[in-house]
């Protein structure tokens, strides 16, 4: 199986990346999936299987964002015993990044070098907007161009009523209502899908996006329920994260997360929340919390109607969470550096 890398979006710009891994028994690949530190990619010869090398696990050891994840551009050594590791993760343009649920408080990269990064929502159940907007800011922080995607039109009369409602919370970010029942709205797909681009897609389980990647993709290549021989129950095979598309591109999925934290993504927050950020441009104070101040143009807003009180509500909420990430995130890092501190005394100290 030959892949043209090219048509994933190997480009001049990761080519001068990998040239200091470039070597006789290396090649470049990009990450499928990882399942518990072992990584399936594709190389220009097909896939292959690959565990994580030294140099990688080491610099993961400390910074838990160093993991390949689906998406990387990585290089893999074949060794003479017919091992695959993974040497280096290039570095990446855009990613993905969450707060991990555990009590510690770095970063989870679920998905890199994404072009476009779309959030996917049901259109019923109603779309739940406050999901909508936490997700934007994720794609937002990401670097990719946001986009969202409204799945399940054939299950509404008016699907363009609802998408325009979920447009107010999404200021400057372009709907687009599908049906894989119907193929309704997936040609308004084709400039995020083509060769040399990856477009992601963030949504919560259940949203249809497996069903997307189908329909984009034309076959059947994720989650196929498949009969065991013995008939002891059913497991899902093939999942893969991300998949080529036949014609040029990848479409990459994530998998459907209940809880997903922002992290470090202030920038992704004043994205996402563009209309309130142009508004405090207008208060009278610099550092206006648009809590209780004079003066406050986002609270005068929401006071003539301008903006929906649940858009600021849903602002502050996910503001409270990231600089609570925030404070987290520095405590840590100040305990660290205690740490080395007392370290280096204690070193110091035993000194002759
Ligand atoms: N009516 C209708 N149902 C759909 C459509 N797309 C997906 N579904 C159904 O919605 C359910 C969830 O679809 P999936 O594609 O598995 O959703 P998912 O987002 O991949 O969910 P996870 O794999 O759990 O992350 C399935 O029962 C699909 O058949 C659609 O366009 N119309
Ligand atoms: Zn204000």
């Amino acid at each position: 199986m030959r892949v043209d890398l090219s048509s994933l979006g190997w480009d001049d710009g990761f080519k001068a990346a990998y040239s200091p891994f470039n070597r006789p028994d290396q090649y470049p690949a990009r990450v499928t999936r990882v399942d518990r530190g072992v990584c399936s990619a594709l190389t220009a010869h097909g896939p292959v299987r690959a565990s994580l090398g030294g140099s990688v696990l080491d610099r993961a050891a400390s910074d838990p964002s160093a993991f390949p994840c689906a998406g990387d551009w990585v290089a893999v050594r074949e060794w003479p015993d017919d091992r695959v590791t993974i040497e280096a993760v290039l570095a990446r343009r855009t990613a993905v990044v969450r707060a991990t649920v555990a009590n510690d408080s770095g970063g989870q990269v679920l998905a890199a070098n994404l072009d476009t990064a779309a959030v996917v929502e049901p259109l019923d159940p109603d779309p739940d907007l406050g999901r909508v907007e936490r997700l934007l800011a994720l794609a937002y922080a990401c670097g990719a161009s946001p986009l969202i995607i409204l799945t399940k039109a054939d299950l509404l009369r008016d699907p363009a009523a609802v998408a325009a409602s979920v447009g107010l919370a999404a200021p400057g970010v372009p709907v687009i209502t599908v049906s894989t029942r119907t193929g309704a709205g997936l040609d308004l797909l084709a400039p995020h899908v083509r060769p040399g681009r990856t477009l992601g897609l963030l949504g919560p389980s259940g949203a249809g996006k497996s069903s997307l990647v189908n329909a984009i993709v034309g076959t059947t290549v994720m989650g196929t329920q498949e009969q065991r021989a013995d008939g002891r129950g059913r497991h899902t095979t093939t999942f893969r994260a991300l998949v080529c598309v036949p014609g040029g591109g990848a479409v990459l999925d994530t998998p459907g997360l209940r809880q997903i934290g922002l992290f470090d993504a202030a920038d992704g927050l004043d994205g996402a929340f563009d209309d309130i950020t142009a508004l405090a441009e207008q208060c009278r104070f610099k550092r206006c919390s648009h809590e209780h101040e004079p003066g406050c143009a986002v609270l005068a807003a929401v006071e003539s109607g301008a903006l929906a009180p649940r858009r600021l509500a849903s602002w502050r909420k996910l503001k409270r969470e990231l600089s609570f990430a925030t404070r987290r995130r520095e405590a840590r890092v100040t305990k660290a550096e205690l740490f080395r501190h007392r370290r280096s005394e204690q070193r110091r100290r035993a000194r002759p």
